[in-house]
C-alpha cells in the first residue's frame, strides 16, 4: 500500500459530457492526480464513464453527495462501491442514522471506497446558514458535523481549508480532510466563498485538494496543474 502513489490533487471533471472530460483525462496521469466525477458529468455520462476512468488507473472520487433516508443512502453507497471508485460522499446533515447506514453498507466490502461527509458547502457563509436555520458559524457547524461523521465511522470530511487546521489538530493525522474551494492567488472565486490557495490548504492540514475550474477552465489546464503542483511541492509529508 505505502509504495502506491497518493496524489493529493483531485481534478474535478465538471463537464457536460464525456468527450471534453476525456480530452483532458488523456493528458493526465493517475500518479499525478485523482479525478472527481460529480452530479453534472455523472448525470450526463453515467456509470460507464466512471468505470472507464477506474480502468484507466485513476483513483475516482464519485461526488454524488447522497442525502436521503438511511435505507436509500446505504443502498446508493453500495451501488457506488460497485463501480470500483476510490472515494464517495454523503451529506453530514443527513444525520446519525443516515451516516451509520452509509458506513455499514460499505463495511466488509473488498476494496470499499473511502466514505467522507460533506459538512458545510464551501459556497456558504454564515448568513446562508442562518437562513436555513443554523445559527452556528461555519467553523462551529463544520466541527460539530465532523464529530458526528467521525462518531458514525466515516473516514473523513469535505470542508473548506479554512476549517482544516482546527480539524487536523482535533482529529489527528489519519483523518481525511478533503478541501474544495481551492483558488491559486489571484484566480476568480466564482461561486465559492470559503476559499484558500493550494499552499494554504496543505499548510492547514488538508489531505486532498479538490480543484476544478482553476484547472479545467485555464487556457492551458496542464500548465495550471503543474503550477499548483509546484506551489505545494515539498510541503507534503
Ligand atoms: O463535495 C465536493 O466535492 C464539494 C463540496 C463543497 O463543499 N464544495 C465544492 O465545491 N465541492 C465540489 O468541488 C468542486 C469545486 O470546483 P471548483 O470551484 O471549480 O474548483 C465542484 O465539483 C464542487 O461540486
Amino acid at each position: 500500500m505505502s509504495s502506491q502513489p497518493d496524489p493529493r490533487i483531485i481534478v474535478a471533471l465538471d463537464y457536460s459530457a464525456a468527450a471534453p472530460a476525456l480530452t483532458l483525462v488523456r493528458r493526465l496521469d493517475p500518479t499525478r492526480c485523482r479525478l472527481k466525477v460529480g452530479k453534472e458529468l455523472f448525470t450526463a455520462a453515467g456509470p460507464r464513464l466512471v468505470e472507464q476512468l477506474v480502468s484507466a488507473g485513476f483513483g475516482v472520487f464519485l461526488d454524488l453527495k447522497f442525502h436521503d433516508i438511511p435505507n436509500t443512502v446505504g443502498a446508493a453507497c453500495r451501488a457506488a462501491a460497485g463501480l470500483g471508485v476510490w472515494m464517495i460522499n454523503v451529506h453530514a446533515l443527513g444525520g446519525r442514522a443516515m451516516l451509520t447506514a452509509a458506513a455499514e453498507a460499505l463495511a466488509g466490502l473488498p476494496n470499499a471506497p473511502h466514505l467522507v461527509a460533506v459538512t458545510v458547502l464551501t459556497s456558504m457563509r454564515a448568513a446562508d446558514l442562518l437562513e436555513v436555520g443554523v445559527s452556528d458559524t461555519p467553523e462551529e457547524a463544520v466541527e460539530r458535523l465532523t464529530r458526528l461523521a467521525r462518531d458514525c465511522g466515516l473516514a473523513g470530511v469535505v470542508c473548506s481549508a479554512r476549517e482544516a487546521a482546527a480539524l487536523r489538530a482535533r482529529h489527528g493525522p489519519g483523518f481525511l480532510l478533503v478541501t474544495p474551494g481551492i483558488r491559486p492567488a489571484g484566480d476568480k472565486a466564482h461561486d465559492q466563498v470559503r476559499i484558500a490557495t493550494p499552499a494554504e490548504a496543505v499548510r492547514a492540514g488538508a489531505s486532498h485538494l479538490v480543484i476544478g475550474r482553476p484547472i479545467t477552465q485555464a487556457p492551458d489546464p496542464l500548465a495550471a496543474l503543474t503550477r499548483i503542483e509546484s506551489e505545494i511541492e515539498g510541503m507534503l509529508p
